[in-house]
């Protein structure tokens, strides 16, 4: 799995050094800017809780999954405009892995 990110982080990487707006949507997304970017991935996240939402009063859980992956890849392609990526965020996410987020919560309130 970590596999595949490393290579769609290099495919965006080098769509982002040399990609063509007009062949490419991520070098498009990249050419409109920041704020294209980010327009997109709210506008996905919304997608993503209207299609929870569906699943939870019977819905299409396909249609979840391809939301969330739509909002998983304009967030790294936010990353990505923002010199970040995939490996970053598990990073993140292993350093955090075993910590409960109620002791975390707790200790941050005792600061
Ligand atoms: N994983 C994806 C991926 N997921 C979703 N999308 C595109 O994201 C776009 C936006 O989704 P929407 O549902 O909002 O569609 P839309 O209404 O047409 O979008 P807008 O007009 O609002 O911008 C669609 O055109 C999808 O095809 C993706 N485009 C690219 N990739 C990956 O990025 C690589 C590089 O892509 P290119 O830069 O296009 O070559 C590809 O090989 C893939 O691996």
């Amino acid at each position: 799995m970590s596999d595949l990110l490393q290579q769609l982080d290099a495919v965006l990487e080098s769509r982002k050094r040399q990609g063509d707006a007009d062949s490419s949507y991520v070098a498009s997304l990249h050419k409109k800017g920041l704020n294209k970017i980010l327009e997109k991935v709210g506008e996905e996240a919304t997608e993503v809780i209207l299609a929870a939402k569906d699943v939870e009063c019977g819905g299409d859980r396909q249609a979840m999954i391809c939301e969330t992956a739509d909002l998983w890849f304009h967030s790294l392609v936010m990353l990505s405009h923002l010199g970040a990526d995939s490996q970053d965020v598990l990073n993140e996410l292993a350093r955090r892995f075993g910590l409960s987020g109620l002791e975390e919560k707790a200790a941050r309130s005792k600061d």
